[in-house]
């Protein structure tokens, strides 16, 4: 039986130092083309990828607005916009390296709302960093300035912060399923989703952030996919990261790595939300596993010869 996958897409699949279009496109490029080994194989792959840099940007280029002939737009839209963006920066690479091996397949990208509760403690601490780095003398500066919120990022300078409520539902599910059960390969839940809540006027488009990947684990769960598949900066992940006893997982349990994460292997707000997502959806099934690993060693994953591989029982392989 086919396979269904979702792949989440870490920052250095779209951008490694430089933000111009330019650059942004060719990183998609070089990502695309490890991802077509997926569709080779024979499985059907839904995409989703984060926009913290970008969101950022886009939200920093509203300072240019004129308040009146050119509002500046919120941070839902803006996230609206970074979906946009990457999905046909995504569309064009996905297409090109298909069309390199010989395969034709229609790639599209669904403009996806994620709902989350509007009592979300998550909204008056604001955790999810956005946009670029700034010193520390700098990120004081532009609060003072701002009347926003700055916080040092996992050892890797200061940036903005806003809300990151976590994912409740996809309002796109069935229609993201239905059309990568047609075939299509489908772009998703970038940036995590573009985050709404329930009111007596509809759904209603919130200043926030969400992590794209509890948002993918919440999509790979809707679905009903085999597996989730974490793409990020490192090839596995590891326990005493970066010490000298630093060690690498390779097949783990859920009950396994939970012990890990209380034990505070995982640094907050970069390994740990990828942990957490993957042992939320590997938890729900024993024929559920989630694969966090590098690009270039993903397709390797998915045949149990490299990554982190998370599962009920311990992994067999997906192809
Ligand atoms: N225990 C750990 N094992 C492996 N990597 C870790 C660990 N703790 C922190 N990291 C770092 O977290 C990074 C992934 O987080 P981040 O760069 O924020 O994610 P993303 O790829 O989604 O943008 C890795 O590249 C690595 O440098
Ligand atoms: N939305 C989100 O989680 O983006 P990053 O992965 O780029 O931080």
């Amino acid at each position: 039986m086919k396979k269904k996958v979702v792949i989440a897409l870490g920052g250095n699949a779209i951008q490694s130092g430089d933000a111009s279009a330019v650059a942004q496109q060719q990183a998609l490029e070089t990502t695309a083309k490890q991802l077509v080994d997926f569709i080779e194989q024979g499985m059907d792959i839904i995409i989703s990828h984060g926009n913290g840099p970008q969101v950022g940007n886009i939200l920093l280029q509203q300072a240019a607005a004129d308040s009146i002939k050119n509002p500046a737009m919120p941070l839902d839209t803006c996230g609206a916009m970074s979906q946009g963006m990457i999905g046909y920066w995504m569309q064009n690479a996905m297409e090109k390296a298909l069309s390199e091996r010989g395969i034709i397949k229609n790639v599209v990208t669904v403009v996806t709302r994620v709902l989350v509760d509007k009592n979300d403690p998550a909204f008056v601490n604001p955790t999810k960093p956005i946009g670029p780095f700034y010193s520390e003398d700098e990120a004081q500066r532009i609060m003072e300035e701002t009347h926003t919120c700055f916080k040092e990022d996992a050892g890797r300078g200061w940036r903005r912060v806003v809300a990151s409520p976590k994912p409740v539902s996809i309002m796109e599910h069935s229609v993201i399923n239905s059309l990568v059960e047609q075939g299509n390969i489908v772009i998703s839940t970038g940036g995590g989703g573009i985050p709404v809540i329930e009111t007596e006027n509809g759904l209603t488009g919130v200043e926030a952030v969400i992590d794209k990947d509890f948002a993918s684990q919440k999509l790979a769960e809707l679905v009903d996919a085999d597996a989730l598949i974490i793409l990020t900066g490192v090839d596995n992940v590891y326990i005493d990261f970066n010490k000298p006893t630093q060690k690498k997982l390779e097949d783990v349990t859920v009950a396994e790595i939970k012990s890990y994460i209380e034990s505070g292997h995982f640094a907050a707000g970069s390994m740990l939300p990828k942990v957490e997502a993957a042992v939320s959806f590997a938890e729900t099934s024993p024929g559920r596993k989630t694969i966090i690993t590098s690009l270039e060693k993903a397709f390797n994953a998915i045949v149990g010869k490299a990554g982190t591989v998370v599962s009920l029982q311990g992994a067999e392989v997906l192809v």
